[in-house]
């Protein structure tokens, strides 16, 4: 029997769980849910929409929820939610904010007794993973973290909900002689920003205070306010013509030492290169879906992260084609 999976928030993210489950013989998307009219929302293909206020009375068409809205305002609220009704997956990544996150929607996940995934994605997600790995294999060494250069779906989403902003994105940009220095391991002490700078580029609405909306950006704490960070205004013409595309990836270097003196030096990186950041992202929202779904079904409840799953809940694989297969 397919795993039956909706989703809430039909936004990129929303987009890319459509074409994700579709590649997923196991699972099939029963419906999309929105806060707004549903005839206004056009879907990639036929599944239904709804709009959320029908979405209680669906419970028990639904095996996992997929929450697919923005994490600076939609998923501190929904996550929580429908945990109590629901087996859910989020992206949600204000890294700061996960631990209050966590601990929210693990008081509702146990009051529904479902499994509630947080964080799934790459970053926070398979970033994460690769960093504990990495940390517990390479005892004396030093984490690196680069992104981009591509476009941040959390920072563009952060923009936007800023009153007076139409449209915005946001790139991620890698401060190239911090990555040299990584990886040339040595080892150098960077504070945020020294690695990374932001460039936005933003559609305000017809008699908006560009300069209030752009020290808005530029002081957002969480997003912005540790990054050198430049804002154009542009036209939503310029938008859609010069920024179309939501492209990203990044490295996860861990660089350390073994041998009783340090003797040996060694690399771990981890890369990711992205056409699509939504739909890889998906894609892992899928996958830790099908494990949310799996480890209900055992019996578990509560919050998870990444760190929670055994990665043999997260495949289609027996365990003996595993073992034939990936070991
Ligand atoms: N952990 C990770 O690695 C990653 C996490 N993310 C997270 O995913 C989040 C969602 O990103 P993304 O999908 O790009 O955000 P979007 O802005 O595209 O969508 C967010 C929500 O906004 C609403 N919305 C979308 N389009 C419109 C519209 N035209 N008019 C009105 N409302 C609209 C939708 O809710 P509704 O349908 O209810 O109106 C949607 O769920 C990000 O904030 C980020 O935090 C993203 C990438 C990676
Ligand atoms: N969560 C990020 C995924 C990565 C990208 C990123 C950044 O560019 O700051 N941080 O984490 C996203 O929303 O795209």
């Amino acid at each position: 029997m397919s795993i039956r999976v909706a989703i809430l928030g039909y936004g990129n993210l929303g987009r890319g769980m459509e074409c994700a489950v579709k590649q997923n013989d196991d699972m099939e998307l029963v419906a999309v849910f929105t806060r707004r009219d549903p005839a206004t929302v056009k879907t990639l293909t036929d599944v239904k929409v709804y709009n959320v206020d029908q979405l209680l009375s669906m419970q028990d068409q639904i095996d996992v929820l997929v929450l697919c809205g923005g994490s600076a305002t939609d998923l501190p609220k929904q996550t929580a939610e429908y945990a109590k009704y629901f087996n859910v997956v989020d992206s949600f990544d204000t890294h700061a904010k996960i631990p209050e996150h966590f601990a929210q929607v693990d008081t509702a996940a146990k009051e529904g007794g479902k499994v509630a995934m947080i964080s799934v994605g790459w970053d926070p997600g398979m970033f994460s993973l690769n960093r504990l790995y990495a940390n517990a294999i390479l005892r004396d060494g030093s984490d690196y973290t680069f992104w981009g250069k591509g476009v941040s779906q959390g920072h563009s989403d952060a923009i936007r909900r800023i009153p007076g902003v139409k449209d915005a994105k946001q790139y991620t940009i890698p401060v190239e002689a911090a990555l040299e220095a990584v990886r040339n391991c040595e080892n150098p002490v960077l504070t945020t920003r020294q690695k990374h700078t932001r460039e936005c580029f933003v559609v305000a609405e017809e008699g908006a205070d560009k300069a209030q909306i752009e020290e808005q950006i530029k002081t957002m704490p969480n997003y912005f306010a540790d990054y050198d960070t430049t804002v154009h205004f542009i036209t939503e013409e310029e938008l859609q013509r010069d920024h179309a595309g939501i492209p990203h990836g990044g490295f996860v270097l861990r660089t350390g030492k073994t041998g009783l003196n340090g003797e040996h030096d060694h690399v771990i990186e981890y890369s990711l290169k992205l056409d699509s950041n939504p739909e890889f992202t998906s894609c892992v929202l899928t996958a830790y879906a099908r494990a949310a779904y799996r480890m209900n079904q055992e019996g578990q409840n509560g919050c998870k992260t990444v760190f929670d799953v055994a990665p043999a809940y997260l495949s289609t694989l027996t365990p003996e084609e595993m073992r034939s297969t990936l070991l």
